[in-house]
């Protein structure tokens, strides 16, 4: 498979090395704009995106418009995912989205909806989410603290949205905390004075989730239309 990553930082970088061990040839990486590359003159099977907030949504769309499908991992630019998804549906393209590649924390994601389901009546238990990264990062809070925020209120008619550290009653708390080399560490706390029940994702390095996003390539490179990780993992959640 014939993969541009656009987006050649820490991420593109872990890409490219699993690319590489599966096979796959990395013919482009850009860290700029690809609207001046001529995207008609290079054979590209599938576009990658770790970016920055500010450049995915012009990328993907450019992507989108030359046919190339798009995986796209990039946080802090989801106002205008809807907006992506339209034009990805227009052109005929293809287009995963994920917060959080790693297949460890899209089974966390499902322990996180299924929790939620069981202590959306127990009113003694508040709920809170704590997320952890390396300094560098520029978007807090991070998205997959984001998707378990949007997958709680989901399931809990009692919240209706998320704040950063200090949320009304009918809000999710989400405490953002950066430190030096952290590569993403999420916890579901629900607490009451009687006791506290947690779940937790730790990733020890970045491979988990450059490992899913090449996986994602490898299911979207032949496919039209919106996907999400559940999707490609579906055997996973019969
Ligand atoms: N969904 C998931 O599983 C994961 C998502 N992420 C997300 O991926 C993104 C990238 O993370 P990470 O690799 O750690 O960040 P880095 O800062 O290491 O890499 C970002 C890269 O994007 C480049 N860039 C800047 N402007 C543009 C542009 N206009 N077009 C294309 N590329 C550009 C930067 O170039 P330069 O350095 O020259 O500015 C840099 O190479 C973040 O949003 C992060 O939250 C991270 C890990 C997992
Ligand atoms: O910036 C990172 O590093 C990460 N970003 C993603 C996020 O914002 O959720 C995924 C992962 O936690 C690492």
């Amino acid at each position: 498979m014939k993969i541009a990553l656009l987006g050649y930082g820490k991420m593109g970088k872990a890409i490219e090395e699993i690319a590489a061990n599966r096979g796959h040839e990395i013919v482009l990486r850009v860290s700029e704009d690809i609207e001046s590359y001529n995207l008609k003159e290079i054979e590209i099977d599938v576009a990658i995106d770790f970016s920055v907030p500010k450049a995915a949504f012009k990328n993907i769309t450019t992507a989108f418009k030359n046919k190339i499908p798009v995986v796209s991992g990039t946080t802090g630019w989801l106002d205008d995912y809807e907006k992506a998804t339209e034009i990805c549906k227009k052109e005929d393209a293809a287009f995963i989205y994920a917060s959080n590649f790693s297949i460890g924390v899209n089974v966390f994601f499902e322990l996180n909806k299924k929790l939620a389901q069981m202590m959306k009546g127990l009113q003694d238990y508040s709920v809170e989410i704590e997320e952890i990264h390396h300094t560098q990062k520029l978007d807090a809070p991070s998205g997959t603290a984001i998707s378990l925020a949007q997958q709680i209120i989901s399931e809990n008619p009692n919240k209706k949205g998320w704040q950063l550290d200090h949320a009304d009653k009918d809000e999710i708390p989400v405490h953002a905390k950066r430190i030096t080399d952290v590569h993403g560490t999420h916890t579901v706390s629900y607490k009451s004075t009687i006791d506290t029940i947690e779940i937790m994702h730790m990733a020890h390095s970045r491979q988990g989730f450059a490992l899913g996003a090449v996986i994602a390539a490898e299911w979207l490179k032949d496919k039209k239309g919106v996907y999400t990780m559940k999707d490609v993992l579906s055997s996973l959640f019969e």
